[in-house]
C-alpha cells in the first residue's frame, strides 16, 4: 500500500510562523529603543514627583507657606522671562531624563580572602559563648562553617562595619552581664577605636552590629526653635528621636535630632545630674542650659568650683546671682527655698480661691548648681549648713511651680552628692569617655553603643527617666572670656547674652572689640 503523505503543515519546515515570531521581537526590540527616552523621561517625572510628594510632607507645617510662596514667585518669574515656559520645559525634561536613567548596581564581588579570615577568626571567637556541650547540632563550633551563623556582613576598609548574627536560643541574651561579654568581645575584635552600636532580637535570636559615625561637633550655641519648659541639651542619632529643630552648622543650616529635655510642671523628670571628669564639658553643658534658660526664665548660678566660668552672666537680665563663695551659695540657696515656698503658697492660695496661678510663679526659676560637691566639703570644714540640704525643697516641689534645678559635678565626686540630689534628678547625663559600668551607674541603664577612649569635649550620652539612653554632643558653649575661645564661638555666645541694664544692649551689637575689652574689663 502506498504511503499518504503527511499533510504539509506537519512535513515542512515552519518558516512563515518562525519569521513572523522574529519580525515581531525585532519590532518590539526596535519600539523600545525609539520609545526609551519616553520611558526614561516617564520614570523620571514619576520619581520626581513622588520625590516632591516626600519631601512636601516632611516639611514643618509652619514652613509650608514660605514654601509654596516661593514656588509662586518662582513660576510667576519663569511664565515673564523671555522664553521662560520653553527653558524650563527643557530643563524638566532634562531633570527628569537624568532622575529616570536606570543605574546599574555594582556587581557584588564577596568576601576577600582577609575578609573571609576575619569572619572565621569572629566566628571561632564567639564559639565559647554561644554553645554548650549538649547541642546535638551546635550552630558554633570550632572548626565549623561561619556562614549558617553570619546572615549578613560589611566591610570597610578591611574592617567589618556592619554584621548581623543568629545566636542559639538558649543564649541568655535577658541578662545585661552576658549582652555586655559578646559587645565587648566584638569590639575588640572588629576593631577598637571606633563606636558600634549593637541591636540585639531577642525574638528571632539576632543580633546587629553597625559602626556609628561620629557625631557632628560643629553646631554652637544659637537660639533653638523650642518652647518654653523646653532645654535642647545637645544633639544625637538621627534614629534616636522622633524630632529635628534647625541648626546653623559649619557650613549651611540643616535639620539636627536634640535630646530635648521638657521641664515644668508636666515633666517626668524636672532636674537634671550631669556628671563627667574633668575637661569634658561639664561647665559647657551647664552655660547651654542657662543661656537657653534666659530666653524663658530666670537663672541663679551657683558655681563651686570658684573658676569664674560664668562671669559672662554677672548682672544680666534675668540673672538672680552668680555665686561662687559659700556664703554667698547658701545665702542664695536659702534664697530660692524661700521663693520655692512663695510660690507653692501663692499658687496653692490661687487655686483654692479658684483663680489660674499667679503669673510670677509660672515663670520659669533656673537653678543651675556647678560642683556642689567641693562647697559641700567646705560647709563641713566651716560647720555650716551644707547647700545641697537647701536644695531639698525646689527638689522635692519646685516641679509644681517652674521651679527646676541643675546639678553638675564630676564623676570621682559622686559620692558626695546628697540622697534628695541623686533620687529627684531623673534626667541624666554624663560626659567624656566613661566605661560601660559608670554610664549604667549614672543612667541606670548601659549604654547601646561602645564608648570609645577618645571622644571630643561634650561628648557622652543621656537619659530622661526611664526612656532610651541617647548619644549626645553639646552644643559648643564656651567662656567668651577665655582667651582661648575661637572668635566664632565668642561671638555666638555674646549674641546670646541678655543685656545689663545698665550697659544697654548686649556686647554682641557693639563692634566685636569694644565687646571684648568690655569682657576684659569685667574679669
Ligand atoms: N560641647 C563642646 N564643644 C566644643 N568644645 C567643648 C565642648 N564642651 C567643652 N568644650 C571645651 O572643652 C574644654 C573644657 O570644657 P569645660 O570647662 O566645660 O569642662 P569641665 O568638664 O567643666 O571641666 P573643668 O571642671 O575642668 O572646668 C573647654 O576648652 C571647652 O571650650
Amino acid at each position: 500500500m502506498a504511503r499518504r503523505p503527511l499533510p504539509r503543515i506537519l512535513t515542512a519546515t515552519s518558516t512563515p510562523i518562525t519569521r513572523s515570531r522574529d519580525i515581531a521581537r525585532t519590532a518590539a526590540v526596535g519600539a523600545s529603543d525609539v520609545l526609551h527616552p519616553l520611558i526614561t523621561i516617564t520614570r523620571g517625572l514619576r520619581r520626581l514627583t513622588s520625590s516632591g510628594r516626600r519631601r512636601w510632607t516632611a516639611l514643618p507645617p509652619d514652613r509650608r507657606g514660605p514654601a509654596l510662596a516661593t514656588a509662586a514667585a518662582g513660576l510667576a518669574a519663569i511664565v515673564l522671562m523671555p522664553y521662560g515656559p520653553l527653558i524650563a520645559l527643557i530643563a524638566l525634561m532634562g531633570a527628569a531624563a537624568w532622575a529616570g536613567h536606570e543605574r546599574r548596581t555594582p556587581v557584588e564581588t564577596g568576601p576577600c580572602e582577609a575578609e573571609l579570615g576575619r569572619l572565621q577568626a569572629l566566628y571561632e571567637a564567639l564559639v565559647p559563648y554561644f554553645s554548650v556541650a549538649e547541642d546535638p547540632s551546635p550552630l558554633y563550633a570550632h572548626g565549623g562553617e561561619w556562614e549558617p551563623a553570619f546572615s549578613s556582613y560589611e566591610f570597610d576598609d578591611g574592617r567589618v562595619s556592619r554584621l548581623k548574627l543568629r545566636y542559639p536560643p538558649y543564649f541568655p541574651d535577658g541578662e545585661a552581664e552576658s549582652r555586655a561579654r559578646i559587645e565587648a568581645l566584638l569590639h575588640a575584635k572588629c576593631g577598637r577605636g571606633r563606636e558600634y552600636l549593637f541591636e540585639w532580637d531577642e525574638e528571632g535570636n539576632e543580633l546587629g552590629i553597625t559602626v556609628l559615625p561620629p557625631l557632628p561637633t560643629d553646631i554652637c550655641a544659637q537660639r533653638f526653635v523650642t518652647t518654653p519648659g523646653e532645654m535642647v541639651l545637645g544633639f544625637t542619632d538621627p534614629g534616636g528621636v522622633q524630632r529635628t529643630v534647625p541648626v546653623a552648622g559649619a557650613d549651611a543650616t540643616r535639620d539636627a535630632p536634640p535630646v530635648m529635655w521638657r521641664t515644668g510642671p508636666r515633666s517626668t523628670e524636672p532636674h537634671l545630674l550631669a556628671l563627667g571628669r574633668g575637661g569634658t564639658g561639664i561647665s559647657t553643658l551647664v552655660r547651654s542650659i542657662a543661656l537657653q534658660a534666659l530666653h524663658h526664665g530666670d537663672v541663679l548660678v551657683v558655681d563651686g568650683s570658684g573658676t569664674g566660668e560664668y562671669a559672662c552672666l554677672v548682672e544680666r537680665d534675668g540673672v538672680l546671682a552668680v555665686e561662687c563663695g559659700l556664703a554667698g551659695a547658701v545665702a542664695s540657696l536659702e534664697w530660692a527655698a524661700n521663693e520655692t515656698e512663695r510660690r507653692l503658697i501663692a499658687a496653692n492660695s490661687a487655686r483654692q480661691a479658684g483663680r489660674p496661678a499667679p503669673e510670677d510663679t509660672r515663670r520659669q526659676m533656673w537653678i543651675l548648681l556647678d560642683r556642689p560637691t567641693v562647697l559641700s566639703h567646705l560647709a563641713a570644714v566651716e560647720q555650716r549648713i551644707d547647700p545641697q540640704e537647701l536644695l531639698q525643697v525646689p527638689l522635692r516641689h519646685g516641679r509644681a511651680v517652674n521651679v527646676t534645678v541643675v546639678v553638675a559635678d564630676q564623676l570621682d565626686s559622686a559620692e558626695g552628692l546628697a540622697e534628695t540630689v541623686r533620687s529627684q534628678t531623673r534626667a541624666r547625663v554624663i560626659l567624656g569617655a566613661a566605661d560601660p559600668r559608670e554610664v549604667r551607674a549614672v543612667l541606670g541603664a548601659p549604654p547601646h553603643t561602645t564608648p570609645t577612649p577618645h571622644v571630643p569635649p561634650g561628648r557622652g550620652y543621656a537619659r530622661l527617666g526611664t526612656g532610651p539612653v541617647h548619644r549626645l554632643q553639646v552644643p559648643a558653649t564656651p567662656d567668651p572670656f577665655d582667651e582661648e575661645t575661637a572668635d566664632h564661638h565668642r561671638e555666638a555666645v555674646l549674641a546670646l547674652l541678655p543685656p545689663r541694664p545698665h550697659l544697654g544692649p548686649p556686647p554682641a551689637a557693639r563692634s566685636a572689640s569694644a565687646a571684648d575689652s568690655a569682657a576684659h574689663a569685667d574679669r
